[in-house]
């Protein structure tokens, strides 16, 4: 996907996101809390402002106290005791509505405490929230001394109606009020500071009341503006009136006792007991006294207590107001940012190439996701808060980007299908055109136009061929690995081939402790054989250590294996420990070890005798066991006589000799390992076409198992990154995928296998178990080549023959013999035909395996001969020199 497309579609997604966030959706805003909750809870609790008390009123008390409601002398009880305890102020957090026409006195009673107290705060609250300017509802002159004026205008102020005030005669007594509202009710979010309940009168949260009182603020002095109130000089942020409640803790974060064990305890002190709470702590004060009841329902679900008493969000109004600890929430548009940013990011990490869909589906929206939430509470630690629309964002991103890829995949499947039936359609219309060209072969006469014909046939049947090969590479080839394949130590091997011998001696001889001489190829698998033998001896839990012998310097391969004493050369500083001494119980195992010096060698022998060595530099003799393994990819017996390898050493390490052969002498192992790579590189459900397996059958594999392991390495990517389930010619590197077409030309590989072999007497054999064919068949497609050369050359044997030479005179001799006798065969068959038709026939029912493109050549060369247009003198078949 082009950079472009990814930008667009993540600012679509963001600007859907951005929609989605203004439209405040149900589904979403759910999540959003839960996520607001996640963040309150990872950041942890601490202790709210010590300034702050709660007294509540719990089932315990509703139940001594005679049910709910309580008597309203309680509460002037209460307040009594408080303002005796010379608090700063007394917030009551209980809606007093209707006077109590049973008990006027009790009323009566707590008005008047109200007033003697001087520092009661009451709560009122709004029936209705935002309802239009039009509709303001009556209120009660009362409550008109507690408003704030301003100036600011905003519509977005929050407007109340139908106020449920105190009635009248606290309203007369209070030292202020504030309303209770909050908006929502399942974990409050935000608290209006203040409604608007006219023109431009606004009424304070019982919070922002208590705020003022505090920091000891005449009303007049409180300012209101769009995004902020300012208490005096302190600056409230705010938005649209509203403030994000910063929750610090649950219930244990707060300073809170139960009505009845303050009651007990100013009991206690009175009659000199020691008291429950120490009452002296609610000097200056503020204290609120609310309803903390289960049963009652007056309980709300904050982040850290799903079960809060609702008095305690106005505590963390407050505290969050007092504290200066204030919550910013990203704009939309920073939120828009953000989407934008991480979409992006998603649809880059999900649109790579070469990346199995595993990593796409999981690991990158995971990671992304945790950046995201990493990110969101590294901010939320400074009080700024990110919702959870840009990780809606990420996760559409994701999904969006997981449908690409699928799609991607699926419209190349039905590409590749509908390519293979394009081509199987091919196929079909050439082979009917085959066999009209084949009937019509049959019923000419003439030589020269049958020439014609034969040539488009031919022509013909090679299209097929290429295009049996193209369909090949559109359909995947199934590797029966189970039932065939298997697998020892990380070796994988064909079942009953050439390995499986090798296997049973790897098997046999691990338990000794004999050397081991390993010879093969590079890259065949001679490590892999020494570790497997080192897996497998009772010397597996000790190390395998392994060393290249040519690819380090000689004194340096010394240093490396035997160690060194200290000051044994400049630079050791310290005694080292060699690798003989590391493996000691375990395995050595000396890549190449036919590359070292005749001096090393003698070394390496000491060790194989008796074990001992000494640190080079040192005098003191150390012994050890180890199991040398040795590997080459020399001819070893020819080092030996050249002088290069000791033959004692050798006798000594090829106790047990294991050969490997190279893969192109075991193609057997070849699909098997193919599976075992396509697992090894999590290639997912990737196959290999036929025509690649053919590929791969066919080539010589000069680096082995490595190259092997290399190609299809470099195939999964490239068949990957176009999207492919499927890997094709067009994966591999030239000369492998060249190898595919080796078999398809037949004659050509005849001829060429013939002529390398010189047409020597048992080439015939030898080419067809190179090609894995019958003799018969190599020599009736030798008879026919030599036919159609022979009419090619106007019947000229000895140039005929030096054309199917390939040129090489001294070959074509042996050739013109082999031509001879078909031409002579071919004479006495026809020896008693008298007809063309007869001749026809006749070659037919002699000639059955002949390839039935050559018959026309064999007729041709009868009839002629048989009309005497050819002869043994023409042909020069009479003489001596033949
Ligand atoms: N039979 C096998 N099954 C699976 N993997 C194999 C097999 N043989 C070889 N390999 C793998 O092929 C690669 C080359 O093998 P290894 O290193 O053992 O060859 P080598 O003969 O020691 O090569 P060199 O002589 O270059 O060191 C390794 O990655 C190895 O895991």
């Amino acid at each position: 996907m082009k950079v472009q497309h990814k930008l667009l579609i993540a600012f679509l997604i963001s600007f859907l996101i951005f929609i989605v966030e203004l439209a405040k959706l149900q589904p979403f805003e759910s999540l959003n809390s839960l996520f607001n909750e996640l963040k309150f809870r990872l950041r942890g609790q601490s202790q709210v402002d010590t300034s702050l008390i709660f007294l509540y009123i719990d089932d315990n008390a509703i139940y001594s106290l005679g049910g709910y409601p309580l008597k309203r002398s309680y509460y002037a009880l209460l307040i009594d005791l408080l303002t005796q305890l010379n608090v700063k102020a007394i917030a009551l957090d209980i809606l007093l509505t209707e006077r109590n026409s049973d008990y006027p006195e009790r009323d009566e009673l707590l008005a008047l405490t109200i007033k003697n107290s001087n520092r009661v705060y009451l709560g009122g609250s709004f029936a209705n929230l935002k309802r239009s300017d039009k509709d303001t509802s009556n209120y009660s002159k009362l409550i008109e001394k507690f408003l704030i004026k301003a100036n600011e205008k905003n519509p977005n102020f929050i407007k109340g109606s139908n106020f449920l005030a105190p009635f009248d005669e606290l309203l007369n007594s209070c030292a202020g009020l504030g309303h209770l509202n909050y908006i929502q009710l399942n974990f409050p979010k935000e608290i209006p500071l203040i409604i608007q309940i006219d023109e431009n009168r606004y009424l304070p949260s019982l919070s922002l009341e208590l705020s003022r009182i505090y920091y000891n603020i005449p009303r007049d002095s409180v300012k209101i503006l769009k995004n902020e109130i300012y208490l005096g000089r302190m600056k409230i942020p705010t938005k649209d009136g509203k403030i994000l409640i910063n929750y610090i803790a649950g219930t244990k974060g707060l300073k809170m006792y139960p009505v009845l064990d303050f009651v007990r305890s100013y009991d206690a002190i009175k009659s000199g007991l020691e008291p429950e709470i120490n009452l002296s702590e609610f000097k200056d004060k503020i204290v609120f006294i609310g309803i903390f009841s289960e049963a009652l329902g007056q309980v709300v679900n904050t982040p850290f207590q799903d079960k809060f008493p609702p008095t305690g969000i106005h505590l963390m109004a407050l505290n969050t107001i007092i504290r200066g600890k204030f919550l910013t929430e990203t704009t939309s548009t920073l939120n828009f940012i953000l989407s934008f940013v991480f979409s992006l990011l998603i649809l880059h990490l999900t649109l790579m190439k070469n990346i199995s869909n595993i990593i796409k589906l999981l690991v990158f929206p995971s990671l992304v996701i945790l950046i995201f939430l990493l990110f969101s509470l590294a901010l939320f630690v400074i009080d700024i808060s990110i919702p959870a629309y840009p990780a809606f964002a990420i996760l559409f991103s994701s999904l969006l980007g997981v449908i690409y890829t699928f799609e991607i995949e699926r419209k190349k499947m039905i590409e590749i299908e509908s390519q293979r039936s394009k081509i199987e359609e091919m196929i079909k219309e050439k082979e009917l055109k085959i066999i009209e060209l084949q009937q019509k072969l049959e019923s000419l006469k003439l030589m020269e136009e049958k020439s014609s014909l034969i040539s488009n046939l031919e022509k013909t049947y090679d299209e097929v061929k290429e295009l049996t090969s193209k369909f090949e590479d559109f359909s995947d080839f199934n590797i029966n690995y189970e039932i065939n394949g298997a697998e020892l130590e990380g070796i994988v091997y064909s079942k009953g081939g050439k390995m499986e011998e090798i296997i049973s001696t790897v098997q046999k001889v691990a338990p000794s402790d004999a050397p081991v001489l390993i010879t093969g190829e590079s890259g065949a698998g001679k490590e892999l054989i020494a570790m497997a033998i080192h897996k497998l001896s009772e010397r597996k839990d000790k190390k395998f250590v392994t060393i290249n012998c040519s690819a380090v310097p000689e004194t340096l391969l010394e240093s490396e294996l035997f160690g060194y004493e200290k000051g044994a050369f400049t630079g050791a500083t310290q005694r080292k420990k060699g690798l003989f001494e590391i493996a000691d119980g375990g395995t050595i195992f000396l890549d190449e070890i036919a590359e070292t010096s005749l001096s090393f060698q003698t070394k390496i022998l000491r060790i194989l005798q008796s074990g001992e060595f000494n640190r080079i530099g040192g005098t003191e003799v150390l012994k050890v066991n180890v199991r040398i393994i040795a590997a080459t990819n020399r001819d070893i017996e020819k080092a030996i006589r050249e002088g290069k390898f000791r033959e004692d050493l050798y006798y000594r390490l090829n106790v047990i000799r294991i050969h490997i052969p190279p893969l192109r002498e075991r193609k057997e192992d070849i699909p098997f390992l193919v599976e075992h790579f396509l697992r090894k590189f999590k290639s997912g459900d990737i196959k290999v076409s036929h025509a690649v397996m053919i590929a791969f059958l066919n080539y010589d594999w000069p680096g082995n198992i490595r190259q092997l392991e290399n190609a299809i390495k470099r195939a999964i990517i490239f068949a990957r990154s176009d999207g492919r389930k499927l890997i094709q010619l067009k994966d591999l590197p030239e000369e492998i995928a060249k190898s595919a077409k080796g078999k398809i030309d037949i004659e050509e590989k005849i001829l060429n296998s013939l002529r390398e072999k010189k047409f020597s007497h048992s080439s015939i054999s030898e080419t067809a178990n190179e090609l894995g064919l019958n003799r018969g068949t190599i020599g009736e497609y030798l008879r026919g080549i030599c036919f159609r050369n022979l009419y090619e050359c106007k019947f000229d044997i000895t140039k005929a023959s030096l054309k199917i030479a390939g040129d090489d005179p001294d070959v074509s001799e042996r050739v013109k013999k082999k031509l001879i006798d078909y031409i002579k065969n071919l004479i006495e068959n026809i020896a008693q035909c008298k007809s063309e038709d007869e001749i026809k026939s006749l070659i037919k029912q002699k000639y059955k395996n002949l390839p039935l493109r050559y018959h026309p050549y064999l007729e041709e060369f009868a009839i002629r001969f048989q009309k005497g247009e050819l002869t043994m003198e023409k042909l020069n078949l009479n003489g001596g020199d033949t």
